[in-house]
């Protein structure tokens, strides 16, 4: 299994220093990194940070979760098939919202191949401090970006005061409680906090997250059964909003193959499908492990 790690945070945080640091703790321990970077620009000057003996792919022009989960989806394979590698870092662009990036990673094709660690976020200390100075879209992303992390990273601290340093802690601990907190600069962060996250996403027919897990994971279901489609939508109905998206391929009765099913804050799409595909969707949200879902055991 590949480790995978997401890399957040706004623009300017510190995601490309981290990487780059990561990327050099990596190497030292033999542990064989690939990269897939993301930039909204046209040309992608942070991958020059990434030396030539990583895999790295690119996506340019549009950001991990705008341009396609399809897009990231071929990336992954095409990097699975042609490369050899322990650890997948994937930073995605300072405009991205974590649960979507997420989504765009994982996909039922390989969940067996692949082991989601978690997001990182890097936060600007400084811009927290100055937070109320952002539009109110921007800063909701930001905030988001905080709130949905596994292991958040409070960076460019020499330029705050000692003082401010604990005001930071403090406020961004209060908003993410479950997250593991680290005071940083130049996004250095010591490797073993990264291998120390819990995976986030596992199919549940092998084992469980524990419980306590409350913030945003993700789970691979497996049907045992086809349903009837309307059953299913009746239970989409009493989902919790908590439950942000889904996506895979549901048996249907009287369907030849599983129906592609994805599932957005409360809208529903189906699509017939003509292959095959096992009947695998994907659930991310909070406390997915508690959900019951029809049609699986
Ligand atoms: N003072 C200070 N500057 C930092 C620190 N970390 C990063 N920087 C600087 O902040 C700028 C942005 O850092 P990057 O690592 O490129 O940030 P990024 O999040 O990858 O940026 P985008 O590619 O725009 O998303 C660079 O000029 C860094 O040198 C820090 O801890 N302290």
């Amino acid at each position: 299994m590949v480790d995978v790690y997401l890399f957040s945070g706004f623009l300017g945080s510190g995601k490309t220093s981290m990487m780059t640091d990561v990327i050099r703790q990596l190497k030292e321990q033999n542990i064989k990194p690939a990269i897939i970077m993301n930039e909204l620009g046209k040309l992608n000057f942070d991958s020059q940070a990434v030396e030539e003996d990583v895999p790295l792919k690119e996506m340019l022009n549009g950001c991990i979760c705008c341009s396609g989960s399809e897009k990231t989806e071929a990336q992954i394979q095409t990097l699975l098939a042609e490369s050899e590698f322990d650890v997948l870092i994937i930073e995605t662009t300072g405009a991205a919202h974590p649960v979507e990036a997420l989504d765009a990673v994982y996909s039922p094709l390989f969940a067996d191949q692949l082991n989601i660690k978690g997001i990182v976020t890097v936060a600007d200390s400084k811009r927290w401090l100055e937070r109320d100075q952002l539009s109110p879209q921007v800063r909701s992303l930001f905030l988001e970006q905080i709130r949905h992390a596994h292991l958040i990273l409070a960076n460019k601290s020499d330029l705050l005061t000692e003082e401010e340093r604990a005001k930071v802690t403090f406020e961004i601990q209060s908003l993410n409680p479950h997250a593991q907190l680290l005071q940083t600069t130049n996004g250095r962060v010591p490797l073993k906090y990264l291998q120390s996250l819990h995976a986030t996403a596992r199919p549940t027919n092998i084992e469980s997250a524990p419980i306590s897990q409350m913030h945003l994971s993700s789970r691979l279901v497996t049907f045992t059964e086809p349903v009837e489609q309307e059953v299913f939508e009746e239970w989409l109905r009493t989902i919790p909003s908590t439950i942000y998206r889904m996506k895979g391929y549901v048996p249907i009765k009287g369907m030849k193959n599983p129906m592609l099913f994805q599932y957005a804050y409360g809208l529903t799409q189906w699509m017939p499908e003509y292959m095959q595909m096992s009947p695998n969707i994907v659930i991310i949200g909070e406390n997915v492990n508690e959900l019951e879902v029809v049609g699986t055991l």
